[in-house]
């Protein structure tokens, strides 16, 4: 999968960019504030229906104008798409695709499955479980058609029982809903396990690339006692779920966690290995999808130099090269980049939100 060609409308400071990527390395380069995690930001958005930076899609769009608009063609196994999106101040979203209204922002993930390296990324590391399962829920998306509806029907029924709970003094009632939760809550922990698993050995590979001088451990947590049932367990935590006031285990607390040595990985590691470790963690997702289901993800490498140093960013560019896959890299200047194979992608410069292809 390719962007042939990206137009960014209103977004940050990015009022009219109209550019043809390349189907291999996008090098983008420009000074502090020229816009380059803004060109990034606007193609996960597209992919994603929201930003890596600001919870307030309003901030995104630029300070004068009332939208943002994202265009993009796309090349897949020798088809061709035509995607758009547009959010008002208002906080309206309109997704489109080969020109039809009425699409939805989970049919433009599906069709442009991507990975990001930020600074903002290293969350997957050091941040709450919930960024955890976010990683696994990705694959999860792309790998098991009815996960999200079985998620997002799931995640309906949490909120309601935690409703319900504030307001039943006796279990009875709240078992209607957890005849239908609890199969679903197993389905969901079911699917993740076995992702986490079959995705377990790409990880290790990919670990034992960029992080040789450790031993990382990944274990999978369905977020409440492995041994019971899922019906059992809410019966037998009604009191407490009852006290605290919404419903404490269950696959909303699930998580993937990764040990160095024995030890929590945000513990042990520099900021640099964060950083390898999450570029290993991307890159065997996308390795994975492709493996499986001979797809390619789009990758988003934001600031790519800092923090690694001249060997670890050539073997990120080898790894990035042997995917095979779109990849948008930004940096402070052309310098930064020799350990990428500039001479094989396109490389452009971005000047106060106005983009430049560079010889
Ligand atoms: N809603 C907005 N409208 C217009 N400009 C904005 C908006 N939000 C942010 N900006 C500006 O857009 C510019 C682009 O920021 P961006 O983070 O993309 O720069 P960058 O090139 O990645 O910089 P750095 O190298 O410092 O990380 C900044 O100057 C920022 O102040």
């Amino acid at each position: 999968m390719a962007l042939s060609r990206l137009i960014i409308n209103g977004f940050r400071n990015l009022q009219a960019v109209d550019f043809e990527p390349n189907p291999g390395f996008n090098f983008i380069v420009g000074n502090n504030g020229s816009g380059k995690t803004s060109l990034l930001e606007a193609v996960y958005y597209l992919g994603h229906g929201r930003s890596f930076k600001s919870a307030v899609s309003q901030r995104i769009i630029h300070y004068e104008q009332p939208h943002f608009t994202l265009h993009a063609r796309m090349n897949e196994q020798q088809h061709e798409w035509a995607l758009g999106l547009q959010k008002t101040r208002q906080g309206d979203t309109t997704v489109k695709i080969n020109g039809e209204d009425g699409n939805k922002i989970a049919d433009l993930a599906q069709l442009l499955p991507m990975q990001i390296i930020s600074p903002e990324g290293l969350s997957l590391l050091n941040g709450g479980p919930a960024f955890r399962r976010a990683f696994l829920d990705w694959g999860l998306f792309h790998h098991q058609t009815e996960f999200y509806a079985c998620w997002a029907r799931l995640r309906r029924l949490l909120k309601q029982r935690n409703a319900a709970l504030q307001q039943s003094s006796q279990y009875a009632p709240l078992k209607i809903w957890d005849d239908e939760l609890s199969p679903l809550a197993q389905q969901v922990s079911d699917w993740r396990r076995q992702y986490a698993e079959a995705l377990r050995p790409n990880i290790e590979k990919s670990c034992r690339l960029f992080l040789p001088e450790l031993e990382i451990q990944v274990s999978f947590h369905q977020g409440w006692d492995k041994d019971l049932a899922y019906a059992e367990l809410l019966a037998q935590n009604f009191e407490r779920d009852k006290n605290i006031g919404y419903t404490v285990s269950g696959p909303q607390k699930a998580d993937f966690r990764f040990k160095a040595n024995g030890l929590p990985v945000d513990d042990v590691l520099s900021r640099g290995q964060l950083k390898l470790m999450m570029c290993a963690l991307r890159l065997a997702q996308g390795e994975h999808l492709t493996e499986t289901k001979q797809r390619h993800c789009l990758f988003l490498l934001d600031d790519f130099a800092s923090e690694l140093d001249q060997h670890k960013q050539s073997l990120l560019a080898e790894r990035l090269q042997h995917s095979a896959s779109q990849v948008f890299i930004t940096a402070i200047s052309q310098d930064q980049l020799k350990q990428m194979p500039v001479a094989k992608g396109s490389l452009f410069e971005l000047q106060q939100g106005e983009l430049a292809r560079l010889p």
